[in-house]
């Protein structure tokens, strides 16, 4: 699975400049890019218009494509991309199991199936046994950990991550960051990582900089 970005500009409503200058970028199966830039710049829009998400008053040039096809004019839900941000987004009103089969595909029948499904996922997050519990009663990188094997579930074609490590301490920052970009490293999935800090970038293969 390949991302592209192909001449790509975005315009805020009520502008006339595009945010940042033309942004072109091939992210290969497995790599994970991170985007940089001041803040104002775009960073979030950007993740936005790649998933689906922005809104439809922003004016937009250039393509998006996964493995060659051009994503632009299919809805979020057709896309298969995936998102973990900074507030992990596990949905309050259901438990942590019933979070990550909300990942599952509906192409995986059967109800056995299923649970067997989640919970390898919980056990490959060190979540095991925990799959009744209360999303509220996790820690916070057991929340981001959850948050990732529901993405995972999923089996997206890109993942797209927008400081989803900034509220965790320095420590647990750093392990936490590594449990999620090798499971997308395992994966073959190319993913785009939004982040401020510099530790981030190190981690991952190289930064991209949007610039006016
Ligand atoms: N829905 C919207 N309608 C109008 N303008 C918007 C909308 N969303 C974002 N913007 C504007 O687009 C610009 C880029 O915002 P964006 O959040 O993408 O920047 P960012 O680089 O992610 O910033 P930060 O690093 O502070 O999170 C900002 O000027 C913002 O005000």
């Amino acid at each position: 699975m390949t991302l592209e970005l192909i001449a790509l500009s975005l315009t805020a409503p009520g502008t006339e400049d595009p945010l940042f200058a033309p942004l072109s970028l091939v992210v290969a199966p497995g790599e994970v890019v991170c985007v940089m830039g001041p803040s104002g710049i775009g960073k979030s829009s950007l993740l936005a218009h790649i998933g689906g998400h922005l809104s439809r008053s922003f004016t937009v040039q250039g393509e998006v494509r996964l493995d060659g096809q051009d994503v632009t004019a299919l809805p979020a839900e057709k896309r298969g991309i995936g998102m973990l941000f900074q507030q992990a987004h596990l949905f309050p009103h259901l438990s942590v199991g019933d979070n990550l089969a909300f990942g599952l595909s509906p192409k995986l029948r059967g109800k056995s199936a299923r649970r067997a499904a989640v919970c390898e996922a919980l056990d490959q997050a060190g979540l095991s046994g925990m799959e009744d519990r209360d999303p509220a009663t996790l820690s916070g990188g057991q929340r981001t950990r959850a948050a990732l094997m529901r993405t995972l579930l999923a089996q997206p074609r890109a993942i797209l991550i927008d400081e989803p490590f900034a509220a965790l301490d320095t420590g647990l920052r750093a392990e936490i960051r590594s449990f999620v970009l090798d499971h997308i490293r395992a994966r073959n999935i190319p993913a785009l990582m939004v982040s401020h800090d510099e530790s981030d970038a190190k981690a991952a293969a190289r930064t991209v900089t949007l610039r006016r």
